[in-house]
């Protein structure tokens, strides 16, 4: 298994080009499935997009793929789907393959999709997904470890109120309802930006969705939807890493491609902490000027600040100037980093879904283990600003989510290699 060799204590100074959203990209590929054709630009070159490229290509979808520098241009097909199958042994890899859900029984009246399951930050359920999909007429059981879903006809448009804000259940309805009979209601739905991004991208396949970007959305369903073409947006949680690593290592960073709107949370708590952030053409300049003061915060959803974004937060609070609290609202077990960071130097206690970090003068590089996506990308940000080296083990998690991550950070001066089967 690979691993990272960082050698800490560098300040980043330069530009970081961002890449498409991970987030966006995984549920508008699945939501190819209610078209024929659907061209994506844009695409990060990402483990979990491959993945999710496996798993449409199981269900009978053809890929025309052209790689570019920074990104892909993927041409799905869904003029053969031949499967209404999703396996246990991709969806496993990635619980964005629940998003096959909707558009497959939307469209073809039936699915089978195994039960993604938990992983290190949470129990993650799927009752709010097949709760909203019974609603619209659906016929669902769980056997054997499998969704097995099927309608007779077409679902049918519903007025929904969801009893808990889902990104993953949110998609799956409005997937659902833009060929369902009628029009849906559906609402205290999340707000993220992806979901924006996919309702902007349905409305190109001919989709009519009002209220988007808002906790209430009203879909018109279609007998059909059409051929399209969309650009993926740029990543904001794959930004913000980046201008936390700004501030960690006391460095200067431009990050070019994103727009200070989708990221205002941070860039507040950025802001608080003493960090200079300033709009840029295209994008914001993030740079340390001598201090970082404690900034509480407390994840929640769009737009309170991502949970997504905690990990990497986290690793910059280890070195305020005092205490600071972050409280984890979304998953209930999302701290899997503290036991590693405090490896590093790090004084952090956590009681229930709190963390208490006092500041310490420095980190120290260490061994140390990533156990998700996030969790992996906090370490490398703390390795960064450690004295000596840190080396970071199973760091496949972060290919899941960082295109070219130690490219973009050797590009600013950071001395890090990936070592093989270290
Ligand atoms: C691929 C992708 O876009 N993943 C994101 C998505 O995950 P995901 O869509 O899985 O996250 P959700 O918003 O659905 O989950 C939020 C909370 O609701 C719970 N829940 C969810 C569904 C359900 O049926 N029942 C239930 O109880 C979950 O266990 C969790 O505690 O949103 C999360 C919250 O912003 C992000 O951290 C993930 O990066
Ligand atoms: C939790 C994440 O992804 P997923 O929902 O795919 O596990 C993430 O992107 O941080």
């Amino acid at each position: 298994m690979d691993s990272l060799i960082i050698k800490g204590g560098i300040p980043l100074k330069g530009n970081i080009n961002v890449s498409g959203a991970k987030n966006s990209a995984l549920p508008i590929m699945a939501a190819s499935l209610l078209t024929d054709k659907l061209i994506l630009d844009n695409v990060p070159n990402l483990t979990d997009v491959a993945t999710m490229q496996n798993l449409l290509a199981e269900i009978g979808s053809t890929f025309t793929i052209t790689s570019y520098p920074s990104n892909l241009s993927i041409e799905i097909d869904n003029s053969k789907i031949n499967n209404l199958i999703a396996p246990y042994d991709i969806v496993q890899k990635m619980r964005a393959s629940i998003w096959v859900l909707g558009p497959l029984l939307s469209r073809f009246s039936q699915a089978r999709v195994s039960l993604p399951g938990g992983c290190a930050i949470g129990a993650r359920q799927v009752d709010l997904h097949i709760e909203v999909l019974q609603a619209m007429g659906a016929d669902i059981t769980v056997d054997h470890g499998y969704i097995n879903a099927k309608v007779k006809g077409r679902l049918q448009g519903i007025s929904f109120t969801f009893n808990k804000i889902s990104v993953g259940a949110t998609i799956n309805a409005i997937m659902a309802a833009t060929l369902a009979k009628g029009e849906t209601l559906l609402f205290n739905c999340a707000r993220e930006p992806e979901i924006g991004d996919l309702c902007q991208c349905l409305k190109n396949m001919g989709s009519e969705i009002y209220g988007i970007g808002t906790s209430s959305i009203r879909i018109i369903g279609k007998d059909y939807l059409k051929n399209a073409r969309y650009s993926i947006m740029p990543d904001r949680i794959e930004a913000g890493t980046y201008m936390i690593a700004a501030a960690i290592t006391k460095g200067d960073l431009n990050i070019c491609g994103i727009n200070y709107k989708i990221i205002k949370n941070l860039v507040v708590k950025l802001l608080k902490a003493g960090i200079e952030v300033v709009p840029i053409n295209n994008g914001l300049k993030v740079t340390y000027v001598g201090k970082i003061n404690p900034v509480n915060i407390q994840t929640n959803p769009y737009p309170g600040f991502a949970t997504d974004l905690q990990a990497q937060f986290m690793s910059l609070m280890t070195l305020c100037s005092g205490s600071a609290t972050i409280t984890e609202n979304i998953f209930e077990n999302r701290f899997m980093h503290v036991q590693e960071l405090c490896r590093m130097g790090a004084c952090i206690r956590v009681k229930d879904n709190k963390a208490i970090i006092s500041g310490v003068p420095s980190l120290v590089g260490a061994e140390v283990m990533a156990s998700d996506l996030r969790a992996s990308v906090s370490l490398v940000l703390a390795g960064l600003a450690a004295q000596d080296q840190t080396i970071i083990h199973r760091i496949y998690h972060l290919d899941r989510g960082y295109q070219a991550l130690e490219q973009k950070l050797r590009n600013c001066g950071a001395n890090i290699i990936r070592a093989k089967n270290f």
